[in-house]
């Protein structure tokens, strides 16, 4: 099922940060989000989290920093039982030994609480949380910028791999464009608050057409990254 959202927008404090923007995602389509710091890619992905999720649609985040999702007061086996209580699932050991699997997280002991994990096994955990309920779309909001390049490259790797022949969109936001022109297929680019560029990522590298776009792409070292 394709997912549409139209005129979604916002404002803060008297202030348009969002213009209508309309977006939409094929099946299992990886959509990398790009844009200076400030230029609204965050609010546009909350906007659309919120969006899909009131149209029906079964939408996970995972947050740029996996502080963000987990209690450090609670063991990981709590956030997982979470998770599943909050999609109406009962606990189901095979669906978490294919996620930890998948996202090599089998030697992590659920009793601890997060901070007896590895940053890098924190987030792939957080990812997996993500991915119990097989959603519609994951939006992953600069998923990997608290690790270091080689966590950070190994993750999307897992990523992609579980990711592949499977319906769930994906959604990167990231200021750099090396990591998501590897990852993705098709590239939004964003400049205050509005869309000004969405186009297949090879036909974005080879000829961006606005300004915004065009300086994203002179950064080619970025490209040289790991990630
Ligand atoms: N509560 C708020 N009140 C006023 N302005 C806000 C508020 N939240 C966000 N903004 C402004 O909206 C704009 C878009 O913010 P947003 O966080 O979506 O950008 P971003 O592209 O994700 O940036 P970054 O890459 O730094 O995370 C910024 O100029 C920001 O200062």
């Amino acid at each position: 099922m394709t997912l549409h959202v139209h005129g979604l927008s916002a404002e803060r404090s008297g202030q348009i940060i969002l213009h209508p923007t309309n977006v939409d995602f094929k099946p299992g389509e990886r959509v990398g989000l790009v844009g200076a710091s400030g230029s609204g890619k965050s609010t546009l992905g909350h906007e659309l989290v919120d969006a899909l999720r009131a149209q029906g649609a079964s939408v996970a985040h995972v947050p740029q920093s996996p502080d963000e999702a987990l209690d450090p007061l609670r063991s990981m086996a709590f956030h997982w039982r979470e998770a599943e209580r909050a999609l109406g699932l009962a606990p189901d050991d095979a669906r978490r030994t294919l996620l930890f699997k998948a996202l090599q997280i089998e030697r992590g002991d659920l009793r601890r609480r997060p901070w007896g994990w590895s940053r890098g096994m924190q987030q792939r955990f957080v990812i997996a949380m993500a991915l119990i309920g097989t959603p519609d779309l994951l939006v992953m909001d600069e998923p990997t910028s608290a690790l270091d390049p080689v966590v950070a490259a190994g993750t999307m790797d897992l990523l992609d791999d579980y990711l592949k022949d499977r319906q769930t969109a994906l959604l990167l936001i990231t200021h750099d464009l090396g990591l998501a022109a590897r990852r993705v297929a098709r590239l939004i680019v964003m400049d205050a608050g509005r869309i000004v560029e969405d186009a297949p990522t090879e036909a974005f590298l080879a000829s961006p057409k606005t300004r915004v776009a065009k300086s994203l792409c002179a950064h080619r070292n970025w490209l040289e990254l790991p990630c």
